[in-house]
């Protein structure tokens, strides 16, 4: 199967398995996520699911659940009040005690707050995500506020790590997230504890957040290349 049909599946199969009419859920972002977005408004169009409220993590994913009709909630309204009963999500890597790096579309942020704020954290992967450890693999983005890179830049320097800001398309200049913010992609000589390092990351005076999520115990699915789906927790 291809990359996209891996994405496709598995997201479909988070939402067939995970979510129920009357809940509350949150909407991940990002390629594999997505999938899981056009499901869950499939499924309201058939009414198989009913008086679901959503919670989006991105502009992004925003604009493609207003397109598909999904009623949208913000996590502040009445009716969620900061809580959701499942979020779905995808992830860049995922490693073997299911620590995990976020935010290769930037959206690490509102996706913290909601997994973190879920009775359920569903990841959906293909299984090239899966590695051994985090921290030296793929770039670990780090949302930073303007007015203190050179800040941050010098704390991250200190604990020897190499970074790159995050440049966009489209657009001269650093990528700007959702919240106005730009993005260091944070590369470890050695790999991290991401517990550890989630915290420690966060506690430098300018860091908005990290894309580390490795304070929540996630229910990973995995679509491996013959396209069974195989289910990982602790
Ligand atoms: O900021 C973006 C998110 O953390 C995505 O969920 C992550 O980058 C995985 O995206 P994709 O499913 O497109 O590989």
């Amino acid at each position: 199967m291809t990359k996209d049909e891996l994405k496709k599946i598995v997201a479909y199969e988070a939402v067939d398995k995970f979510v129920k009419s009357g809940q509350k859920i949150g909407l991940g972002t990002g390629s594999t996520a997505i999938w899981a977005i056009r499901r869950v408004a499939e499924h309201l169009k058939s009414g198989k699911l009913k008086n679901i409220l959503a919670v989006t993590t991105s502009l992004e994913t925003e604009i493609e659940a207003e397109r598909l009709g999904i009623p949208l909630r913000s996590l502040n309204s009445n009716d969620i009040n900061g809580h959701v009963d499942v979020a779905i999500d995808g992830a860049d890597e995922v490693s073997s005690c299911l620590s995990l790096v976020k935010g290769g579309g930037a959206a690490l942020f509102m996706e913290k707050l909601v997994a973190y704020n879920a009775d359920k954290f569903v990841v959906v992967v293909d299984e090239s995500k899966l590695v051994p450890s985090i921290g030296t693999g793929f770039p670990v983005p780090v949302e930073v506020v303007p007015v203190a890179r050179a800040v941050v830049a010098r704390r991250l320097k200190s604990m020897r790590a190499d970074f790159t800001i995050r440049v966009g398309t489209g657009k001269c200049g650093p990528v700007i997230t959702d919240n106005g913010n730009i993005i260091f992609d944070v590369l470890f000589k050695t790999p991290v504890d991401g517990p550890d390092m989630e915290r420690l990351i966060n506690s430098i005076p300018g860091v908005y957040e990290n894309g580390f999520f490795s304070l929540v115990r996630p229910i990973v699915l995995v679509a491996k290349s013959d396209g069974a789906i195989e289910h990982l927790s602790d």
